[in-house]
């Protein structure tokens, strides 16, 4: 059986994974009348059974949902695949149209982050064809690319969701970072949903980053999330009672037109971006244990690290460490500062100071 077929199936993570079936692209028509696209291995594309009329309405959204962008955080591969599963059988019925996609399928398969570099980092344009990870970042551009531009929605209508887990412990079991970007992309509904979905923490990112989930807010003005759902397990060991409410969160977010989310003050904790420490060199080195949990605080003055020239220090009482890493290529970020905010109560949702 081909890979079309076992998709249609609803066996799209295994079809996705098998790299002995030859890429099939396709379209179908599930029994509810879901019109189903295959464009490429792992790259589904999903729109409702009456996609005209609903596209038509101002309240209805084209929304991507990636995982498995670095092959090793499993746990949103598995929501997602449950997701696709419930759509094929009829037990969902989405009202928008859906990019679904399998991020980085070769390095799932190897149980590493990426192949030869982090394909995270591979967004800001297209690649040079070097390696596999650039290859696919090339593929999931153009696939991101083609699904906007075909749905002609506004930029409030667009929604990314990038689901990834953290290498290490968190004070924040789930977390989400909006990216900088030039657009307004930090829309109110946006933090409702992570509020609804039981998301701890939200990080306001101060500067461009070349992920997937920037690359979606800065050239089609989409809000979106790099999501940070729990911590990296292989498949089958990861915990998915613990993001239930993520899950229904998300369920909903494709099955109504207009969700019942509602802003509470104070549910959702949310960091500003302080400062961003690049590895500048081999010397980079920091002063703590690899594996410290995501935003730990340390005392003003501590000495976070050290690099060829510099010393980093914590330059305010509240300054938290998020995605430490020494072993990043150099260039590339190497610890996250963060630093707790009030937010603006209306409108976009921004630091207040
Ligand atoms: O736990 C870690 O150190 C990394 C987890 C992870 O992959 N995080 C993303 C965040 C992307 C963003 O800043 O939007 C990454 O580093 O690619
Ligand atoms: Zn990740």
């Amino acid at each position: 059986m081909g890979m079309l077929q076992r998709v249609k199936e609803g066996k799209f993570l295994e079809a996705t994974l098998n790299m002995t079936l030859p890429e099939e692209q396709g379209a179908w028509k599930t029994e509810s009348g879901i019109s189903c696209e295959l464009l490429g291995r792992g790259i589904l594309k999903i729109s409702p059974a009456n996609v005209n009329s609903v596209s038509d309405n101002a309240s209805s959204k084209d929304i991507v949902l990636s995982s498995g962008v670095h092959g090793d955080e499993t746990s949103p591969i598995e929501l997602l695949q449950q997701l696709v599963e419930q759509i094929l059988s009829g037990e969902v019925q989405p009202i928008h149209r859906l990019l679904i996609i399998i991020g980085h399928p070769e390095a799932i398969n190897l149980h590493r982050r990426f192949v030869d570099e982090n394909m995270n980092r591979l967004f800001k344009a297209e690649n040079p064809a070097s390696n596999s990870d650039c290859i696919r970042a090339n593929t999931l551009q153009v696939a991101v690319k083609d699904f906007f531009l075909q749905g002609e929605k506004d930029e409030q209508s667009r929604w990314h969701l990038d689901l990834h887990c953290a290498i290490r412990d968190s004070e924040h079991y789930t977390f989400a970072v909006s990216p900088f970007s030039r657009h307004q992309t930090r829309q109110r509904d946006l933090f409702s949903f992570l509020q609804q979905g039981e998301i701890e923490a939200a990080l306001l990112s101060n500067s461009p980053s070349p992920t997937f989930s920037w690359y979606s807010a800065e050239y089609f003005g989409a809000q979106a999330l790099t999501m940070e759902l729990g911590k990296v397990a292989p498949f089958g060991q990861n915990d998915l009672q613990r993001l239930s409410s993520f899950y229904q969160a998300m369920v909903e977010l494709v099955t109504k037109l207009v969700p019942n989310y509602q802003w509470q003050e104070d549910k959702l904790a949310v960091y500003k971006v302080t400062r961003t420490l690049m590895k500048q060199s081999e010397h980079f080195t920091l002063n703590f244990p690899d594996d410290q949990a995501n935003f730990t605080m340390y005392p003003q003055g501590t000495l976070l690290g050290r690099d060829e020239d510099i010393e980093y220090y914590v330059l305010e009482e509240g300054e938290a460490v998020v995605f430490p890493n020494p072993n990043v290529a150099i260039g590339q970020r190497a610890c996250l500062m963060v630093k707790k905010t009030d937010v603006s109560p209306e409108g976009q949702v921004q630091a207040m100071t």
